[in-house]
């Protein structure tokens, strides 16, 4: 499971107002710079005061576009989904005038290898109008060190972890549901990644990744690298 033994803390208003901030004024200098920007979100419950704050923030929202980090292969309607919940909780008020781009519309129920190849092929053609690079990516992070959908030891991991394309799928016998991913590839081509968590359980995670580049903990891998500037955001 995402979060196996605890509830999942979602990051505090305070520290959620100042993310969104950070982000808006992120959006705000990419606008003013490309007349456009680009943001990709994680899911989860964690990040929904975030939302909630991001989307009061004065910015132009018609020129930004939004983009998951990761999605769970449900249909958007599903509890699970990620895409309904940025649907529900970024994107209203000023913010709904954002371009959202979720990975797929509707989904087969066999989820085989070849259906999965399929879905990341039609979501990379789905995303293709995206900004490129990412102006910012919003990351989470699970108690067992997954961002994204980069769970360790999951099908399809490796690849989506050594793969220079954007997109990937994941099976994970420890996580609920098929998932499609951003590569480690594409986050770390992102101008400006956040990670943002809460509560003791994640901060002794987040402990043991900084250290060092484990492949065991996949956020350790964003957090030990100097290619993409990261700021750590602690509940
Ligand atoms: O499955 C997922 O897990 C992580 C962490 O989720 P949270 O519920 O503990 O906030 C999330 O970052 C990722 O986007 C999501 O799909």
């Amino acid at each position: 499971m995402d979060m196996p033994s605890s509830a999942v803390s979602e990051i505090p208003n305070a520290t959620s107002a100042a993310i969104a901030a950070h982000i808006a004024n992120a959006l705000r200098a990419a606008i003013a710079e490309r007349g456009q920007a680009s943001l990709a979100v994680s899911g989860g419950k964690s990040p929904i005061p975030v939302f909630e704050a991001l989307r009061g923030q004065v910015l132009d929202w018609s020129r930004v576009t939004v983009v998951l980090v990761d999605e769970r292969v449900v249909p958007h309607g599903h509890a699970d989904s990620n895409t309904g919940l940025v649907q529900r909780h970024l994107l209203q008020g000023a913010a709904a005038q954002a371009r959202f781009l979720p990975f797929f519309g509707e989904i087969t129920p066999q989820l085989t290898a070849v259906v999965l190849d399929t879905l990341v092929d039609d979501a990379t053609a789905r995303i293709d109008p995206l900004p490129w690079p990412l102006d910012v990516a919003l990351l989470g992070m699970g108690e067992d060190g997954h961002t994204a959908s980069l769970f360790p030891g999951a099908a399809g991991f490796a690849r989506a972890m050594a793969t220079d394309e954007q997109l990937a799928w994941v099976v994970s016998d420890t996580a609920p549901h098929a998932r499609l991913t951003f590569t480690l590839h594409a986050l770390l081509s992102a101008r400006e990644l956040l990670l943002a968590l809460a509560g003791e359980a994640k901060y002794a995670v987040y402990r043991r990744a900084r250290e060092q580049a484990d492949v065991a903990l996949p956020v350790s891998l964003v957090l030990n690298q100097d290619r993409t500037p990261v700021s750590v955001w602690l509940g």
